[in-house]
């Protein structure tokens, strides 16, 4: 796999391919989802550069991660004030299965992302093609709950059949943009996906899951020789 330096992180550029490639979606007039991560950053600098060119659109950003890179990037940002629908979301995942159902927020971005993906006429999804897989719960699920009784909200994560372990960043709790916890849930493969989502929502405490259901509309998958589109037509693995 080649590799990329940016920043003191190294990426594939197998990302960057299919980060670049959803910007060609983007059309004159759109109001657009921007979602997090090292793959939709690509799409983010390509927008700047597209932007720079005479594109005229505008975008939510979901984090505010996110936020500081498009306002860098020449971006205009409007929010979910101003705007009941967008027209294209473009946002990475950390797991995508055959029936393109994700599992998101392993940079804790979720419930905003969960916002700018449902929100949206069409959602693209961003992967390298080691996010594919034929199940879903390799990855730990990461679920957003607020502080408030937060070993409590554990405790009943932890009865649906998970190991829930709390998110640390150095050291630290990691805090979501919106002030609240992330658990990463481990569960030896999950075999019902929105079961499960709706399962997990009906727990006191718990805000949002990183499952994304039945929201997927396109996955454009970097390959190291290219980039592949996939449309629901054509399974995954
Ligand atoms: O909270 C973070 C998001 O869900 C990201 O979209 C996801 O973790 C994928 O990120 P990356 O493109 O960096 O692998």
């Amino acid at each position: 796999m080649i590799k990329l330096e940016r920043g003191n992180r190294v990426d594939s550029l197998a990302k960057k391919w299919a980060g670049e490639k959803a910007a060609e979606y983007i059309q004159d007039g759109m109001t657009i989802g921007l979602g997090t991560g090292s793959t939709v950053y690509w799409t983010i600098l390509k927008l700047g550069e597209l932007i720079s060119q005479g594109l005229q659109i505008k975008a939510i950003p979901s984090s505010v991660e996110t936020e500081r890179l498009a306002k860098k990037a020449g971006i205009p940002l409007t929010t979910f004030s101003e705007v009941n629908m967008l027209d294209l979301s473009i946002d990475g995942a950390d797991e995508v299965d055959a029936m393109f159902n994700l599992i998101k927020g392993g940079g804790g971005a979720l419930v905003r992302e969960k916002f700018i993906d449902t929100f949206t006429r069409k959602f693209i999804v961003v992967v390298d093609e080691s996010k594919l897989v034929s199940k879903l719960g390799s990855f730990p699920l990461p679920v957003e709950i607020i502080p408030f009784g937060w070993k409590v909200t554990c405790r009943s994560l932890a009865e649906l059949g998970c190991t829930p372990v709390l998110r640390k960043r150095n050291d630290e709790r990691f805090i979501s943009d919106n002030g609240n916890y992330i658990v990463d849930c481990h569960f030896t493969g999950i075999d019902a996906p929105a079961s499960l989502h709706s399962r997990l929502k009906q727990l006191l405490g718990v805000v949002e899951t990183g499952l994304f259901i039945d929201v997927t509309d396109l996955v454009i998958v970097g390959k190291p020789d290219g980039v592949e589109v996939v449309s629901p037509t054509k399974n995954l693995p």
